[in-house]
């Protein structure tokens, strides 16, 4: 009886809502949350095991506020929906500057020695870098991102993803890394939540330059205390005059940025084919453990993977031994349409190069066309917009509470709702949820409680790769119809194959995120993802061959690459 009590509140704490104030067992379950929004809900769990009859858990919301005069749009005053947060005075620090500045380590200074921590990153690659710096430094550290807990024993500190953030614990000291991501369409409101969230003595934010009048006007209502901390390259960066114009002047260090997947492939085998240097890859649909992988072979001296051809990917996260950065464009398609690369995508790419320590001290930056130069020399020296506002979206109690004022809406009419009515503050816009509102629309079709539809709206699906949106729409199905949804129900084991062309490679990264949005599901809903080590196992087989593949020599025909190269005048 109690199996679906526990499996609910697992899940309630999996969302960020936090104590549990009562409990009180009859026919039901009763429990009292105190949410991170600062308000009671009350929950009534009924306790059948849902599995044996006719369809998932009901949950009867029954939170007394939740009445429709209420304002639920009114998101003008974010700061107070985190009241343990507003119970301290904190230090911020904002430690901002260039790339290669030595911000995170400073701040990272601060976290070895606090009592208790907490590092938030954009990036599990960097919640993973953090981490292990932080054990090794005998600060016992667990990691915590949506597809991993490692947990340590006796641990002090916490390495998460920023959206892993809790704002229910006491922290000595924190740290926000990249803080400029609080203007991100998409995931900025992860960042702002943070900011306003994280119950911390001591707050260290890294990052641009550009966000610091922003942040600092909106934590003019929280009572914090601010302090800016500037600072320089750690190592000169050269902007060069001249383009790289033929393959033979590649040299060993050089990273060339293109934005396609298309593209990289094309110039890894054309650097390839001159016969002098191997290229590493790295670009955001690689698995991060490949990027990690493809990072470490270009930074080892001892082979001949000595070029690297990369995305914007490398902008963040990895630490890479780059001489000199080399553009082969400064415009990119993002999704809707072809556009000229910012003057903060710029930077924060050609930033890359010359690390501080690394093997080349000194680091360059051009690009493939000479048109190109005086946009990027002008971007270097130009400093970065400054931020206007932060993302921002309500929390999932505020969203329950209208769904209890609107029983008739399904999650895709709330989010609706909110993306279209939300007063805000001049501090902040609205989050881009579309692609949560694609995967509302499936789940709204679907037997399942309002809980449920959010945790499959918040996963981390790709819903622009098919097979990453497929997958997402069997798992809910199957979840759906019988509460336990096997691996091999969903993927065939001989789907995870040695790829032999391109389009077989991208099809293998695709299987790759419906194995890892299983095991984010399976952390959340244990028992109705049983298949966990599977999915992991299989994932790591599907990092072998992708690395596999981009090691050996199976790529487009080397007439298909010439052909193509010579359009792009290389
Ligand atoms: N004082 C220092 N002593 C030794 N190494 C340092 C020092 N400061 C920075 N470093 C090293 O220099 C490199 C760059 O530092 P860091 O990553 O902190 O820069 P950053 O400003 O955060 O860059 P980014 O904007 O790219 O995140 C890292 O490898 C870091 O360990
Ligand atoms: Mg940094």
């Amino acid at each position: 009886m109690a199996y679906s009590a526990v499996l609910g509140i697992r899940k309630v704490s999996a969302l960020g809502i936090s104590r549990v104030l009562q409990a009180d067992k009859g026919s039901l379950w009763r429990f009292q949350l105190e949410s991170e929004f600062g308000v009671s809900l009350r929950l009534d769990f009924l306790t059948r095991n849902y599995r044996k009859n006719s369809g998932p858990p009901k949950f009867d919301f029954t939170g007394t506020e939740a009445t429709s005069k209420f304002d639920f749009t009114d998101l003008t005053c974010p700061h107070t929906w985190y009241p343990i947060a507003r119970k301290k005075k904190r230090k911020v620090i904002l430690h901002v500057g260039p790339t290669n500045s030595g911000k995170t380590y400073r701040a990272l200074k601060h976290l070895e020695k606090s009592s208790s921590g907490v590092y938030c990153g954009p990036l599990r690659l960097l919640a993973w870098e953090v981490a292990k710096r932080l054990n090794k430094a005998n600060v016992p550290c667990d990691l915590i991102t949506g597809q991993e807990k490692e947990l340590k024993e006796g641990a002090t500190h916490k390495a998460v993803t920023v959206e892993m953030a809790d704002v229910t614990s006491v922290y000595d000291c924190a740290i926000i890394d990249e803080i400029q991501m609080v203007g991100c369409t998409q995931r900025g409101f992860a960042f702002t939540r943070a900011l306003l969230g994280i119950a911390a003595d001591e707050l260290h934010l890294c990052g641009d330059p550009a966000v610091v009048p922003l942040v600092e006007d909106i934590l003019k209502v929280t009572g914090d205390d601010v302090e800016v901390h500037t600072y320089e390259r750690l190592s000169p960066l050269v902007p060069l005059k001249e383009p790289v114009s033929s393959v033979s002047s590649i040299k060993t260090g050089d990273c060339l940025v293109t934005f396609s997947r298309k593209d990289i492939y094309a110039y890894k085998k054309i650097i390839e084919r001159a016969g002098t240097h191997l290229c590493s890859v790295v670009y955001g649909s690689l698995p991060p453990e490949t990027r990690t992988a493809q990072a470490t072979r270009f930074n080892d001296e001892t082979n001949d993977f000595d070029v690297l051809v990369a995305s914007d990917a490398i902008g963040m996260g990895l630490n890479l031994n780059i001489s000199r950065i080399i553009f082969s464009t400064l415009q990119k398609y993002d999704g809707t349409g072809t556009r000229d690369l910012t003057v903060s995508e710029i930077k924060q790419i050609a930033g890359r190069a010359g690390r501080f320590q690394s093997k080349f001290p000194t680091g360059e930056v051009t690009c493939l066309h000479k048109e190109d130069l005086p946009l990027l020399h002008a971007s270097l020296k130009s400093p970065s917009p400054l931020l206007e506002r932060a993302g921002l979206f309500p929390t999932f109690d505020l969203l329950c509470r209208y769904s209890l004022a609107h029983p008739k809406d399904g999650l895709y009419q709330i989010l609706e709702h909110f993306v279209e009515n939300a007063k805000l503050s001049s501090n902040y816009f609205i989050s881009n949820v579309d692609d949560m509102m694609k995967v509302a629309a499936i789940v709204d079709e679907l037997p399942l409680g309002l809980q449920e539809k959010y945790l499959f709206v918040v996963s981390p699906v790709d819903v622009n790769d098919e097979i990453s949106g497929q997958g997402l729409a069997q798992f809910a199905q199957n979840f759906s119809k019988t509460g336990v949804v096997r691996l091999r129900e969903i993927l065939a084991a001989d789907r995870v194959k040695v790829p032999k062309t391109p389009t077989e490679l991208k099809e293998l990264e695709s299987i790759h995120k419906v194995l890892d949005l299983y095991v984010w599901l399976s952390l959340r809903l244990e028992d109705s993802f049983p298949d966990r080590e599977v999915a992991a196992s299989q994932k790591s087989i599907c990092n072998l061959l992708i690395e596999q593949f981009l090691e050996g020599n199976r790529l487009n025909s080397p007439t298909r690459v010439s052909r193509y190269l010579r359009r792009q005048k290389f």
